[in-house]
């Protein structure tokens, strides 16, 4: 399984939060990610975990202003990036496109999608993997594979229909191991989390607990 945690722009400390699942990620063997804001990219990537964008733009190297360009994010440390997040939505066209700007950039592509149909249609942009997150259980205390385990199935097989070759992912509202557990028996190889670590009074217990089962 591979945990990943998005710390979206959650009052944090990055650092803290990316030492302890470097360290619990050497500890366990199993792939643990940071996902910090793109201008904790560079010192978060510095603490040797394994990091990733939030997002990164359809765009190329030129008068792009404030925008994410994926070369940037790759320079800084990032390996790979979220696309199209719940929080952060795109129209087709700019999905294709933010996929395609990250593939040139190398980094692993992730594109998020809130139900089974659009995560087929993710999964037709060829990404590396596609991540099912139901937006009205993002940030609540009762896990995505507890409150409707049908999306997680459905999801992986509406990518399944489509490309085999595409990883599925799960999130909303994972917190604890068995969450994660219960993710990887419906099907997901991966799964993203946020609020469970990033508001956590103690992030590393929680990361110690998340990758216990499938250690
Ligand atoms: O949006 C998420 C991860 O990208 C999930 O957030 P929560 O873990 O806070 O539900």
């Amino acid at each position: 399984m591979f945990v990943l945690v998005n710390l979206k722009t959650y009052p944090c400390d990055p650092i803290a939060v990316a030492t302890a699942a470097a360290d619990v990620a050497d500890d366990t063997g199993v792939r643990v990610g940071i996902a910090p804001q793109a201008a904790d990219i560079a010192r978060v990537a510095e603490t040797g975990v394994e990091t990733w964008a939030q997002h990164v733009d359809p765009i190329d190297y030129g008068s792009n202003t404030g925008h994410t360009l994926a070369e940037t994010a790759a320079e800084a440390g990032a390996t790979g990036t979220l696309i199209n997040h719940s929080e952060h939505r795109l129209k087709l066209a700019d999905i294709d496109g933010s996929v395609r700007a990250a593939e040139r950039a190398d980094l692993e592509t992730c594109v998020c999608a809130n139900n089974p149909d659009q995560i087929g249609a993710a999964t037709a942009l060829g990404p590396d993997s596609v991540a099912v997150e139901p937006p009205e259980l993002i940030g609540g205390d009762v896990s995505v594979a507890t409150a409707d385990p049908d999306i997680v199935t459905d999801a992986v097989e509406a990518a399944g229909a489509v490309d085999e070759s595409v990883d599925v992912f799960c999130g909303a509202g994972i917190s604890t191991g068995d969450d994660v557990d219960a993710a990887g028996d419906l099907g997901a190889t991966g799964v993203l989390l946020a609020s469970g670590v990033a508001k956590a009074d103690d992030p590393r217990a929680v990361l110690e607990d998340l990758v216990d089962p499938v250690a």
